[in-house]
């Protein structure tokens, strides 16, 4: 059996640096982790990579041939489609080689419709599945961005959404925690709590946008509660203990994942014959 993590997130939120550090974070502790950078469009990464995509396709010479007309994004689904196309595959399948036991961190472009409604992603999993591997999704936010209610709900719900297409175990991690003041952390922790919806509507949150669609966020709010996708990770890259946890949590997503209620097929919203007043939205 092998293991592998897909590290998804949006463009810069921290997984080329989430793949750095957890690489020499587990040489520290006699463990190999290595990493693939699946980002045709990658400049520059820090970590040793085992295998790069930019060696079977480049988005910048996409973008230049004469024969296609792509801009970045479009180029860089082209990329992956053709990374997706058998002899691509064939192409990854043997640089990965085969080695038991292996773990490996897989940093993936920062496209989120690659994974949130394309079938890039899922493509690569069933792939990476046929060859023996264990996979999980590791969303990687910005924390900077999610101390706000209106963000933490959008981010929230881009992780739900990847999670919904995926279908494998999940866990979101919070990058930049050393970047947050104190208010800041603060009001985090709350957001990390359960019963999330109830904070999304409560004083804490404001904005003119939750107060036109009250109900709105409150049912968004508990949709990810009944998710259960308050499994939020903060991880500070300079505390060698906040590393260590976080190798925990891959881990036992990874043996246990399949097993857990953070699975969407497990997902059963309540009926409607509960107390609760259906929300309307026109409000
Ligand atoms: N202080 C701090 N900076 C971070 C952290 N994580 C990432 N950064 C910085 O944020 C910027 C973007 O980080 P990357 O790791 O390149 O982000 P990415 O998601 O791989 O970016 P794309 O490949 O463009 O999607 C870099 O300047 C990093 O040094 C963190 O935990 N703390």
């Amino acid at each position: 059996m092998r293991y592998a993590h897909l590290v998804l997130g949006p463009a810069g939120s921290g997984k080329s640096t989430y793949c750095e550090v957890l690489q020499r974070h587990a040489e520290t502790c006699n463990r190999v982790i290595n990493v693939v950078n699946l980002d045709p469009a990658a400049e520059a990464f820090n970590y040793g990579a085992l295998v790069d995509v930019r060696d079977l396709i480049q988005l910048d010479d996409v973008m230049q041939a004469d024969d296609m007309d792509f801009g970045p994004n479009g180029g860089l689904v082209f990329c992956m489609e053709y990374l997706m196309e058998p002899d691509g595959l064939e192409w990854l399948r043997e640089q990965l080689g085969d080695y038991d036991d292996d773990c490996i961190l897989f940093d993936c472009p920062g496209q989120i419709e690659l994974y949130t409604h394309m079938d890039v992603m899922k493509t690569l999993i069933q792939h990476l599945q046929s060859w023996d591997f264990r996979v999980c999704a590791v969303f990687v936010l910005d924390s900077v961005y999610m101390v706000d209610a209106a963000k933490f709900l959008s981010g929230s719900l881009a992780a739900l959404a990847t999670m919904v297409q995926l279908e494998v175990p999940h866990i979101n991690v919070l990058t930049k925690m050393d970047l947050l003041n104190k208010s800041a952390k603060e009001q985090l922790e709350m957001f990390l709590e359960p019963e999330v919806h109830e904070l999304l509507t409560s004083d804490h949150s404001v904005s003119k946008f939750n107060k036109k669609y009250h109900k709105l966020t409150h049912a968004l709010g508990k949709v990810i509660d009944d998710f259960s996708l308050v499994r939020y990770i903060p991880l500070n890259i300079n505390n060698e203990e906040s590393l260590t946890d976080l190798l925990i949590q891959t881990d036992f997503a990874l043996q246990y994942g399949e097993d857990t209620d953070v699975k969407t097929r497990d997902f059963e919203y309540q009926d409607k014959d509960d107390d609760e007043e259906e929300p309307q939205f026109n409000d």
